[in-house]
């Protein structure tokens, strides 16, 4: 059954992280960044704690459980020092991605299928805990089926190879499009809620939103780069806005 509800924006702030710990110090500051993003319309944050701490620290996640009343989606590698951190301040959710020391950003998605007994656990803890478990998988059924198996209320689809597919002209955009809209009817299909994001901009958002079994889009990189030139305040208004208007002729139809 295809839903009516709007479609969630989760802003990730990691990469103001990135700027301040630059130089080190305290600006500019993640949680100013939440706050604006509250005031812009967000729906929830998103910060990822990477194993190495390049940019969301320990006392960031701490600052924003504390101060912060959007739901906490905290990204995580499938680690006990992780679930522990989320077990100790309890987020709204927790996003298991793959992570890899020596990577530029998270390249592809979890191996939810190769690591079935590796995070079964970690599942299981996690959501006893009331946390909102999502998987960060690449668009594929075998690890569709092993998060509905493993008993993943979420899944996030990976859009980075969809994104980079923008600039390689219509035909590899449209098949990788093509790829996401599928996985989220066969994950939907499954029982699973359907979230998406990584790398996209304005130029990419508008075919994702479209899709109607996805509740949610985490946004990042592109935002704190765009804030930049426009303010971060405007570019969430504008992200926001070119998600509703892509979603807007689902809303009609689910609505009249
Ligand atoms: C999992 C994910 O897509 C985000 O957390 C993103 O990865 C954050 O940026 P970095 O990959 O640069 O840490
Ligand atoms: N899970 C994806 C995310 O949080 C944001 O990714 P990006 O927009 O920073 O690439």
């Amino acid at each position: 059954m295809i839903r009516s509800d709007k479609l969630r924006l989760g802003v990730n702030i990691d990469h103001v992280a990135t700027i301040r710990n630059a130089r080190g110090g305290d600006l500019p500051d993640p949680l100013r960044a939440a706050e604006m993003a509250a005031a812009a319309g967000a729906d929830g944050i998103t910060a990822h704690l990477r194993e190495d701490r390049r940019h969301i620290g320990d006392r960031d996640i701490e600052r924003l459980r504390a101060e912060i009343a959007l739901p906490l989606n905290f990204e995580m590698a499938a680690t006990r020092e992780m679930v522990a951190i989320a077990l100790r301040h309890r987020p709204h959710a927790a996003c298991i991605v793959p992570e890899r020391r020596e990577e530029r950003t998270t390249e592809g998605g979890l191996d939810a299928a190769g690591q079935f007994d590796h995070l079964a656990p970690m599942v299981r803890e996690l959501g006893a805990a009331g946390i909102r478990v999502s998987l960060f998988i690449a668009a594929e059924h075998a690890q569709l089926d092993a998060a509905a198996a493993l008993g993943a209320p979420v899944v996030e689809l990976h859009t980075g190879t969809y994104c980079e597919a923008f600039f390689s002209g219509a035909d590899a955009f449209e098949h990788e499009r093509r790829r996401i809209a599928e996985a989220a009817a066969y994950g939907a299909s499954l029982g699973l809620e359907i979230h998406a994001g990584h790398g996209l901009s304005y130029d990419t958002v508008k075919p994702i939103a479209a899709i109607p079994q996805i509740r949610e889009l985490n946004i990042g990189h592109f935002l704190i780069g765009e804030a930049i030139f426009v303010g971060l305040d405007n570019a969430i208004r504008e992200m926001r806005r070119l998600m509703d208007l892509a979603r807007q002729p689902i809303l009609d139809a689910t609505t009249s």
